[in-house]
């Protein structure tokens, strides 16, 4: 094994007299291991390492096919790297936002990745690597120790994606897909906020299916949430991906419309009641087509708004004039400010 400056003669035959007890120390060692010399040549390669990768050492030992074990191409591993001098950049470009400095160790680094190749089906490894320097400080070889944490990572990953499921079950509306109320009224707050920090506008609509009640009283209340369902893809059908819509209550929906004044809410409320009208929905108990209607209430936010019920009061009345003046129509009110302004 060579693991010194070949200029330093005497500390290379010194490491060559220890081998037999460093090569039996690294195999007692259940964590895997391997070290390179200067060169970047494989001088260890432990028992634990070769469990871990498949690889025997026989194969590997004086070789500088260590990326082998890991990757399936040629690239430097974290010890290669090491060698080549520990740059921060040189570490980042192999290893962005999965590397960090060793808290333990000095000029060492340690990051965690995902190898697909490993094993049948990937291994989540942690690693460290470390240089290892003659008496003069020089770098004559780096050690390389893994950590296989697939089991604590996926217990993780699945915590994490049950987590979102939750998050996710908690702000939806089971009917129709679209988020709830609760959300609703968090996401409104964050956008009243956000426009008054950024002197910006948003618009609010709600929608109120028209004679929904007659729907259920001569369909039936499940042929009713067959209506509502297809009512919410219609919606989101038509929206931004900056817009989002929310089940307000029964038969009540509500948008949010970053950006939109009332223009711009108008032709998409506009757009939804037309494909609402022109929805044939069958019921299976009675083969007539069926078809129905909306009403629309819309608000620009305004900078006197202070509270978010400001706003859903003024959609609200805008919603109640389209009611009261014949339904299947698109209703706004804006405040005072907002009226005699550009929207
Ligand atoms: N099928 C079904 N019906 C619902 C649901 N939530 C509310 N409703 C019904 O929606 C209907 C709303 O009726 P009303 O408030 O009288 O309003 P409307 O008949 O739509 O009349 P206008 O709003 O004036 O056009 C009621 O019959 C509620 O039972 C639901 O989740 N599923």
């Amino acid at each position: 094994m060579i693991l010194a400056s070949s200029s330093d003669f005497s500390y290379k035959s010194k490491l060559h007299q220890q081998d037999n007890l460093l090569e039996t120390i690294f195999n007692r060692i259940t964590l895997p291991t391997f070290v390179l010399d200067q060169n970047h040549t494989i001088v260890f390669w432990n028992h634990a390492l070769e469990q871990l990768t498949s690889h025997n050492k026989n194969n590997m030992i004086g070789t500088q096919n260590q990326w082998m074990a890991f990757y399936a191409s040629k690239r430097p591993t974290l010890a290669d790297l090491i060698i080549e001098g520990g740059k921060d950049d040189a570490v980042s470009h192999f290893y962005k936002n999965k590397y960090r400095k060793s808290p333990l160790i000095e000029d060492a680094f340690e990051a965690e990745d995902f190898f697909p190749d490993i094993g049948g089906k990937g291994e989540w490894l942690s690693f460290t690597a470390a240089s290892i320097k003659d008496e003069n400080g020089n770098v004559i070889g780096a050690i390389e120790t893994l950590l296989n944490i697939s089991v604590t990572k996926q217990s993780q990953i699945a915590l994490k994606e049950s987590e979102e499921r939750y998050k996710q079950l908690s702000i939806t509306d089971n009917l129709t897909g679209l988020y709830n109320k609760r959300h609703f009224t968090e996401r409104l707050m964050t956008e009243l906020e956000r426009a008054h920090r950024y002197d910006q506008h948003f618009s609010l609509c709600l929608i109120d299916l028209d004679n929904f009640k007659q729907m259920n009283d001569n369909y039936g209340h499940l042929f009713g949430d067959q209506i509502l369902a297809e009512f919410g893809c219609i919606i989101k059908k038509n929206l931004r991906n900056s817009d989002t819509a929310y089940r307000y209550g029964g038969e009540e929906f509500v948008i949010i419309l970053p950006g939109s004044l009332l223009d711009g809410s108008r032709v998409v409320a506009n757009r939804i009641r037309v494909d609402l009208v022109e929805k044939i929905f069958l019921c299976d108990d009675d083969q007539n087509p069926i078809t129905l209607t909306a009403s629309f209430g819309i608000t620009v936010s305004s900078s006197e708004d202070s509270k978010i019920e400001e706003l859903i009061r003024r959609a609200d009345k805008a919603l109640y004039l389209a009611k009261k003046t014949g339904k299947n129509k698109v209703e706004s009110l804006v405040t005072s400010v907002l009226s005699a302004g550009s929207p």
